[in-house]
């Protein structure tokens, strides 16, 4: 029989379900966040952005298509644990290689199922994102006290590269740096497809470092964490502003371009993740369906002059996306990656390569 474990939460609330996946050795303390994507939960559980945290899925049944990974954002699982109202123990699919459990045994990562996923969700909906405890002994109401004092810490440098490296493209047309808080792999995957060479490079890495490569575009990736945790990366990031080359920065590297060029950012309640938020490109008028997966945002309404707000989302009218004036650069909060989600957004790695196309 599968052991029961329970989910505490910052505000007092206990929620008991069962466990799976790594065995839980000692209680795990993490922000707790929801995501409603329906499908793609391989990509979520290895997107590194999730370092810190435990997901819960909205979405009742994961896992009946089992694991592969050629669907990996990365090579494991940053999170700290996961959720489910259900796990599927007989995956079907031809693509299929191991089962949700095995997965997570694998990557040392507990999880808890068999909990109400809804009323979890709505909790964090009513009162905003908590950290939690998940853990095998029913947790005393004091131990609630670790939990308000918890903060993520050095996410980046958690989850970036140790060292440079390159991956070659077969048809090179333009050489990009990429700039690694955590990037997912369908970032590379885009830019190989567009014909750039790529020189993957960490977080630490300083401006000069940058230029020393010579590159005609400079991609800064998604990462977890919040986004002010990153002076340094902020100060070099503004020295790259003035170089003339086009840049382009996705969710944290999109908080972190516009905090390097004066704007400011805040906290959500509950932060937008899933494959169906709905933004507007302001320059067009068009809509699109974009995957997202942050917790913080740039405010509107601290955007400087050289800033224009191009995208919106249309649920709460927050940024999601930026285009600067005096310098060729434009980043966006959603996953133009789309991995998993809809592809909709996609054309903006191709305005990327205009950018470096109408330099050259
Ligand atoms: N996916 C990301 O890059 C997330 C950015 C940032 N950590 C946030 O939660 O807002």
């Amino acid at each position: 029989m599968e052991q029961t474990v329970y989910l505490q939460l910052e505000d007092g609330t206990c929620l008991t379900g069962k466990h799976f996946g790594a065995p839980l050795k000692e209680d795990v303390i993490a922000e707790v966040v929801f995501t409603t994507a329906m499908t793609g939960y391989t990509e979520t559980l290895t997107d590194p952005s999730y370092y810190g945290q435990m997901v819960v899925q909205t979405f009742p049944l994961i896992g009946n298509y089992g694991v592969n990974p050629k669907d990996f954002e990365s090579k494991g699982i940053h999170m700290s644990a996961y959720i489910t109202r259900e796990w599927c123990p007989c995956p079907s699919n031809f693509r299929c290689q191991t089962d949700l459990d095995a997965f997570l045994k694998q990557q040392n990562v507990p999880g808890i199922y068999d909990l109400d996923t809804r009323y979890l969700t709505k909790l964090i909906r009513e009162r905003g994102v908590m950290n939690g405890r998940l853990t095998s002994l029913r947790p005393d109401s004091a131990a609630v006290e670790d939990l308000k004092s918890w903060a993520i810490t050095d996410a980046v440098a958690h989850v970036t590269c140790r060292e440079p490296y390159q991956i070659p493209s077969p048809l090179p047309r333009h050489h990009v740096v990429l700039w690694d808080f955590g990037a997912k792999q369908n970032i590379i995957r885009k830019l190989h497809a567009l014909n750039c060479d790529l020189t993957i490079v960490p977080a630490s890495t300083t401006a000069a470092r940058i230029l020393s490569y010579s590159p005609d575009g400079i991609m800064l990736s998604n990462g977890p964490g919040n986004p002010k945790d990153n002076p340094a990366i902020i100060s070099e990031l503004s020295h790259l502003c003035k170089s003339g080359i086009p840049i382009f920065g996705i969710c944290l590297g999109h908080q972190l371009l516009a905090l390097a060029n004066g704007a400011d950012t805040e906290k959500l309640k509950y932060g937008h993740r899933g494959a169906n938020q709905p933004v507007k490109d302001l320059l067009t008028g068009r809509d699109y369906i974009t995957s997202q997966n942050h917790g913080y945002a740039v405010k509107n309404d601290s955007l400087p002059d050289n800033a224009i707000l191009r995208f919106i989302n249309l649920n709460d009218g927050t940024c999601e996306g930026v285009s600067y004036q005096d310098f060729p650069g434009f980043s966006v909060q959603f996953h133009p990656e789309a991995c998993g989600g809809p592809h909709d957004s996609e054309f903006l790695f191709r305005e990327f390569v205009a950018l470096m196309e109408r330099r050259a």
